[in-house]
């Protein structure tokens, strides 16, 4: 058994949920972070954590310099499979233009034409970009195929990115959008059959390969009632609910999400404040022991809103209101929504920072949100914190304290990354040729 002890820590955010101040639910307590600290990785899990001045003897011995460490962050909202870009439509969009659920078509034909082995290494290097960046936990999504075949392809390369320990998380996305094929005119099925499908043959092909089932409940896209057939058929098969919801006005996903016990509906720009209530009302909810060593049951414990600062940005859309979900007690969770149309970047430290400076979240808060609340909404326990018996999935910044994030806004602040107690590269990822 091989151990490393890790010194010259400044600021060990533990975020240890042993420590948790029930008074402060969506906040970091003071005993959450340590000073002067050492921590000690063993076997890919945190063994130790404490005072510098008291740190056991190990194997290897590395002193980071007076550097703050957090826990890595954990992303639970990405779309990493696709071909293509959309400069274009961000352009547009940047020129007046606002956005709409159609532009997923685009990405869908650029990533139905695809080769296996382009979209497996186009996958890879966004992993890479986003590792990066300080993201040790990474979910992803289906959702750019949209026939059966194309949503198994993608499926199955998230699944053996997630078998060879890569990936973190995989989504089913299948109704993202109703396809052109399908789009009722001239004699075509219609959006109630393209949903049949995705809620039948195409999830029964695709099951076996997710632990998530998402839906796109949104105008443009598909409405409560068809989300609710979509995410029926999802947990009855198993999977776990995510929802994409309240992006571009109040589409009833929120509701939805909380009804069905949904682990996540994500982007929630455009809330009542029933639908905040509603969100809170979900934080009692307890969590229950998954069957897996590290993760919790999909179908037990709060609906996290997960709000998405690079997307709301990127589409110029009203910033999701953060700062009073967690007012009323809402577990809220930070995300990059990394693709194509909305959100072409995976920096959760820029996400961190911009809720902070404008979604005015405190540091506690954001940090705390983009680990410990990613966690939550892929119902895991094993990320997002330093706490003995976590995975050592370590976010070393350049600087000697975590408030430089927000202080230093644009400045590149990630220095080492650990992820299973390996340390990653950090090289920039090369652009991929365009065919
Ligand atoms: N809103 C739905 N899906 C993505 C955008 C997909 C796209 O425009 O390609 C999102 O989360 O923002
Ligand atoms: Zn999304």
């Amino acid at each position: 058994m091989t151990s490393t002890v890790l010194t010259g820590i400044s600021e060990l955010w533990t975020l240890d949920p042993a420590l948790d101040d029930p008074a402060r639910p969506g906040d970091v307590a003071d005993a959450q972070v340590l000073r002067y600290a050492a921590v000690v990785i063993e076997e890919g899990r945190i063994a130790w954590t404490g005072p510098a001045a008291d740190a056991p003897a190990a194997d290897a011995r590395e002193d980071l310099g007076g550097r703050a460490v957090l826990p890595g962050w954990v992303d639970s909202h990405s779309h990493l499979v696709f071909d293509g870009d959309r400069a274009a439509e961000f352009e547009a969009r940047m020129a007046g233009r606002s956005y709409s659920a159609g532009g997923i078509a685009v990405t869908t034909d650029a990533t139905r034409a695809a080769a296996d082995a382009r979209l497996r290494d186009l996958v890879r290097d966004r992993i890479a970009e986003a590792v990066a960046g300080g993201t040790t936990c990474l979910e992803t999504k289906t959702g750019y195929g949209l026939t059966v075949a194309d949503e198994l392809r993608a499926a199955q390369l998230l699944d053996a990115l997630i078998a060879e320990g890569a990936l973190d998380e995989a989504t089913f996305l299948g109704a993202h959008l109703v396809p052109r094929e399908f789009d009722g005119e001239d004699g075509r099925p219609g959006a109630a059959q393209y949903v049949d499908l995705v809620a039948g043959e195409m999830l029964a092909a695709v099951a076996e390969h997710v632990r998530w089932i998402d839906v796109f409940c949104e105008d443009g896209a598909f409405d409560p009632e068809q989300s609710a057939q979509v995410l029926r058929a999802g947990a009855a098969a198993g999977l776990g609910l995510r929802v994409h919801g309240h992006q571009l006005g109040r589409s009833g996903g929120v509701a939805l999400a909380a009804a069905l016990g949904a682990a996540s509906v994500d982007h929630v720009n455009h809330l009542a404040a029933e639908d905040v209530e509603a969100l809170a009302a979900t934080a009692a909810r307890p969590t229950a022991p998954g069957d897996r060593p590290g993760l919790l049951a999909v179908d037990a414990g709060p609906t996290v809103a997960t709000v998405l600062p690079a997307c709301d940005l990127s589409t110029r859309a009203p910033l999701a209101p953060a700062r009073e979900l967690l007012d009323a007690g809402a577990a809220v969770a930070i995300a990059s929504n990394c693709n194509p149309g909305t959100s072409y970047t995976s920096a959760m430290s820029f996400c961190v920072t911009t809720a902070v400076l404008q979604m005015h979240l405190s540091l506690g808060e954001a940090v705390r949100a983009a680990t410990r609340g990613g966690a939550l909404a892929l119902r895991r326990g094993d990320v997002g914190h330093l706490g003995v018996g976590a995975r050592a999935d370590l976010h070393v910044l350049d600087a000697p304290a975590a408030i430089h994030l927000a202080y230093r806004p644009g400045m590149p602040m990630t220095h080492r990354v650990w992820r299973h107690g390996q340390e990653q590269p950090l090289a920039p990822v090369p652009p991929t040729p365009t065919p």
